[in-house]
């Protein structure tokens, strides 16, 4: 397995813009669906069917509000809880989406451990592979709620809080259950820093020339599935 770099993980991004073509919302939809099928494979609605996704300012926020639309799909009752709102069209009609199919957005957050009465499996989408520890403190209740909640966490792509390179940068890190590496798996994402979390690759859209420019050894996914997992 190739892991990357912030740096290439960030370019890898620019590349599918500029060089493919690519809109972030056709690349969004296919990452939060991925995120999707992979929190309901581990964590199924049957045992864990009320889930609270806690989105940040940026694209992973965005997979987030992609997730918890097809969550509702797929049977879960989801809320949402978005705190720091980047005024953009894209962002906007995401959220609207999610209102129409029934996500309740949480404006105020509960005390981390009141977390457990209303919820069974918290969707970290609060930052991805653009954070820079340490985070700031506007987003840090966000964050607190994550790792004090005393709920399985499914990361998307990068744990939040995290370094993208070094992994967790303290103890008290978050700790998640699940990740969701999407397109490749980020430096962070190497067993000895994820410990004993499941971790699934999702975001099925490369194309060839990106595999074979940044050298990514991907596993194969199964048949037509949106997911496959890492061991
Ligand atoms: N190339 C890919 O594979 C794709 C990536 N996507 C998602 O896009 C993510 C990257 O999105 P972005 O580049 O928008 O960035 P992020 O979503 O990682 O975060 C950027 C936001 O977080 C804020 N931030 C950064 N450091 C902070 C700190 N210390 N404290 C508080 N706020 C902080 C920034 O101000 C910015 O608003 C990926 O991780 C993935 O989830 C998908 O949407 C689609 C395709
Ligand atoms: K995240």
């Amino acid at each position: 397995m190739h892991y990357l770099s912030q740096k290439d993980a960030a370019a890898l991004d620019q590349d599918l813009f500029n060089e493919y073509k690519f809109s972030v919302d056709q690349l969004m939809e296919l990452a939060g669906l991925s995120v999707a099928a992979a929190v309901a494979k581990t964590f199924p609605p049957s045992t864990h069917n009320s889930a609270l996704i806690i989105c940040g300012p940026g694209n992973n926020g965005g997979d987030g509000l992609v997730a918890a639309r097809h969550m509702t799909l797929f049977g879960y009752n989801v809320s949402v809880h978005y705190p720091k709102r980047t005024p953009k069209p894209l962002y906007e009609n995401l959220l609207h989406q999610c209102e129409q199919f029934g996500v309740h957005i949480l404006e105020k957050l509960p005390q981390p451990n009141e977390l457990q009465n209303n919820y069974k499996v918290l969707v970290d989408a609060l930052f991805g592979f653009s954070f820079k520890p340490p985070v700031r403190e506007e987003l840090k209740p966000a964050l607190d709620a994550l790792i004090e909640g005393g709920l399985p966490v499914c990361s998307v792509d990068i744990p939040s809080g995290w370094d993208v390179e070094k992994g967790p940068i303290s103890e008290k890190s978050l700790k998640p259950a699940l990740l969701i590496s999407l397109s490749a798996p980020k430096q962070c994402a190497k067993r000895e820093f994820i410990d004993t979390a499941k971790h699934f690759l999702g975001g099925r859209f490369l194309p060839p020339g990106i595999i074979t420019k940044y050298n990514l050894k991907l596993p194969e996914y199964p048949n037509q599935d949106q997911i496959v997992e890492i061991c």
